[in-house]
């Protein structure tokens, strides 16, 4: 997937902004808190109705701004056009594709976008939430069945917290349809979430090897939320009087996570931020490559302030990853990164709010 246009109004300090991105590489440079991470955010918000930096959707509306609007024009790899955008208008988010108002759901599954930025390594070092939504990100993206399940299971998980909450009896009826539900739907979110895993490992290990040769061989366990010696319905049935103690349901996918080990590093304590930040890095391109395999075309890939974040060797490394494939490529930093000044990019300036291609 690649964007022909970008169009973003309201966002951060960024308004009027339109943007013709290169098909290959496309870098944004500009002073500190000139706008040029906003417009890889503008990207992102399309591809996950969210920003990859911390604070909900509407910390993103620029201060004294009644609206904000992010519209692209994307063309897939099979050469269809979409139209797609998402805008805050009276209070209200509202996602559209070619024109009809759609979910954010279905809008994101229109646009694949991943990004590496200064916040990648909490993939690995950061809360377990971090990496669900890693998992369900590519899910989403390449196994339809997954949606409804994860709908399924959400709701069911709400109402269930909700009767705990209310202290409903412990064996009334009430209770058993949505542990049922959560159940049957937690099974499945699982079993999508462990053949996703299966397919990614050997994606993110062909990186891995790369960047990160020294710790030895790579491996990743999946731990599915609950004690997999039992089934979640057994699970769900025997823990109700604890989880009525505590007003939620402490067991399921929902508290699923993944934990990555190295042959010379077992514990994710032992790893440097550095390494951590690479260690993110080879999943994130791991996740693109095997989107790629399963869609038949990368997504959009973002790289926020490449130059800060990673030493020269590792910078080359990624660019030379990504100019041999088709790709689309966004990259900020203060100044063109090193490893691209010989390289065919496309320069953008960012100032004061506006973008402007540098000829
Ligand atoms: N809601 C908002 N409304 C208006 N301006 C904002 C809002 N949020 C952030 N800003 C400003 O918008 C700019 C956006 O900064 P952004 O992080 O995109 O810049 P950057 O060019 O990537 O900077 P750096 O090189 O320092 O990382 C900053 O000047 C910030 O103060």
């Amino acid at each position: 997937m690649k964007f022909e246009s970008l169009r973003i109004a309201g966002l951060r300090c960024l308004d009027g902004v339109a943007i013709t991105p290169a098909p290959g590489i496309s870098v944004f440079v500009g002073a500190n808190g000139a706008g040029k991470t906003s417009v890889l955010e503008a990207a992102y918000l399309l591809s996950h109705g969210r920003s990859f930096r911390a604070g909900s959707r509407d910390v993103l509306l620029k201060r004294g701004a009644t609206s904000l609007s992010v519209f692209a024009e994307v063309r897939a790899g099979d050469d269809r056009a979409r139209r797609l955008g998402l805008g805050r208008e009276s209070g209200r988010w509202q996602a559209r594709v070619d024109g009809d108002a759609v979910s954010l759901g279905s809008l994101v599954q229109e646009c694949a976008v991943v990004c590496f930025e200064p916040g990648s390594h909490d993939l690995i070092a950061g809360a377990s939430d971090e990496r669900r939504r890693f998992l369900d990100w590519g899910l989403f993206h390449v196994e339809h069945g997954f949606v409804n399940q994860w709908r399924r299971y959400q709701r069911a998980l709400k109402q269930r917290n909700a009767l705990l909450r209310t202290g409903a009896p412990l064996d009334g009826g009430l209770m058993d349809p949505w542990e049922s539900e959560l159940a049957l739907s937690g099974e499945a979110l699982s079993g999508y979430r462990k053949s996703y895993l299966d397919r990614l490992v050997p994606h993110i290990q062909g990186f891995m090897g790369n960047v990160l040769p020294e710790l030895g061989a790579f491996s990743l366990r999946y731990k599915a939320g609950w004690d997999e010696a039992m089934d979640l319905a057994a699970t769900l049935h025997e823990r109700r009087g604890r989880d009525l103690g505590r007003g939620h349901t402490t067991a399921g996918p929902h508290r699923a996570d993944f934990s990555i080990a190295f042959e010379h590093a077992p514990l994710r304590e032992h790893l440097s931020r550095g390494q951590e930040k690479l260690c993110a890095l080879a999943c994130l391109l791991g996740q693109a490559s095997l989107h790629a395999a399963l869609r038949g075309e990368w997504p959009v890939v973002c790289l926020d302030d490449l130059a800060s974040e990673l030493d020269r060797t590792h910078q080359e490394w990624v660019v030379a990853q990504l100019l041999g494939r088709d790709v689309q490529v966004l990259v900020t930093g203060t100044e063109v990164p090193h490893a691209l000044t010989d390289q065919p990019v496309t320069v953008f300036h960012v100032e004061q709010g506006g973008v402007t291609a540098l000829l």
